[in-house]
């Protein structure tokens, strides 16, 4: 059957520890159901952000679907960056932050649902040194574990426990200076979290005021913490504590290490150490589907 309404799945073969078939059949049951033509990617870690452009442009896609991690999401959501083109998300990672935050579940029946719905928003990014982030980024304590969690062979939660135990002997605060047009600030810090959304991936609410619509992103600076704390925090029991974090909504800001270089993440991807963070607001990046 001939359809002018397209849809264009990206997978990731290898994202979490989530079985692709069953995510397979469910959309290609529900574009026939409702004759949309389905085209499907799988992505191979290489070139995939020129093959998935090319297939945009060619394929004119009224949504794209992405059954990955929070890498696969961002790689499509640059692919229809300022379109109305859809992006419907299928949690498929090992963290699934940004599907968190959409308040996706995890099922595939919702997650059809509602990418497949009539629901969506507009979100914003914050370019960071030119790369883009959709979710949560931060220097410090979290970019550290992010690492250690990616170099050790280990996974779950037993692994995710001693890599945590690990990066809070390891960590170390640095001096931060933080420039923004509502004045300078100058602190020292476990972590600078640059904060689109509301929550990680394991559910701590670091950013309540955090709406990734509209026009702002937040910078959540949290000074020294004790041990029992931050290892809460780390682990998903708690959230921060107003008392000793500070937030501010900004536009643009100018970040520095002063006394030495710090760990830096991107929406859960270890990018090596920094000295220097140039971010701004771009607004109305990639629409949505949303419950
Ligand atoms: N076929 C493939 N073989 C090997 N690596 C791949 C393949 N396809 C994509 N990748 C790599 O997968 C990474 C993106 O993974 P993604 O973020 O989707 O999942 P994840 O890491 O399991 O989840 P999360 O981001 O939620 O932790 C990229 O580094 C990309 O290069």
């Amino acid at each position: 059957m001939f359809s002018e309404r397209k849809v264009l799945l990206v997978v990731n073969p290898i994202s979490g520890d989530v079985n692709k078939d069953v995510i397979f059949e469910r959309v290609i049951e529900k574009t026939n159901e409702e004759g949309y033509d389905l085209r499907i990617y799988s992505t191979t870690g290489d070139h995939d952000l020129e093959t998935i452009q090319e297939m945009v442009t060619n394929i004119k896609p009224e949504r794209v679907l992405v059954a990955g991690g929070d890498g696969t999401i961002s790689l499509v959501a640059e692919t229809i960056r300022h379109s109305e083109i859809i992006l419907g998300i299928i949690p498929a990672g090992s963290a699934n932050g940004l599907s968190a935050d959409f308040g996706l579940s995890g099922s595939i029946d919702q997650a059809m649902e509602v990418a497949f719905g009539d629901k969506s928003i507009c979100i914003d990014a914050v370019s960071i040194n030119g790369d883009i982030s959709l979710h949560l980024s931060d220097i410090g304590l979290n970019a550290l574990l992010v690492k250690n969690y990616e170099d050790s062979d280990t996974r779950g939660k037993m692994g995710y426990a001693r890599e945590m135990l690990r990066t809070l002997s390891e960590h170390e605060n640095f001096e931060v200076r933080i420039t923004t047009d509502k004045g300078v600030i100058e602190t020292e810090a476990l972590i600078v979290i640059i904060a689109n959304a509301q929550k990680y991936g394991t559910g701590v609410s670091i950013n309540p005021i955090g709406d990734m619509s509209d026009g702002f992103f937040e910078l959540v600076i949290a000074k020294k913490l004790d041990f029992i704390e931050t290892a809460k925090i780390l682990a998903g029991n708690t959230d921060f504590n107003p008392e000793i974090m500070q937030v501010v909504s900004v536009q643009k800001a100018t970040i520095e290490c002063l006394d030495k270089e710090a760990h830096f993440q991107i929406d859960g991807e270890y990018k090596g150490m920094v000295k220097h963070l140039e971010t701004h607001i771009v607004k109305g990046y990639v629409r949505v589907a949303i419950p």
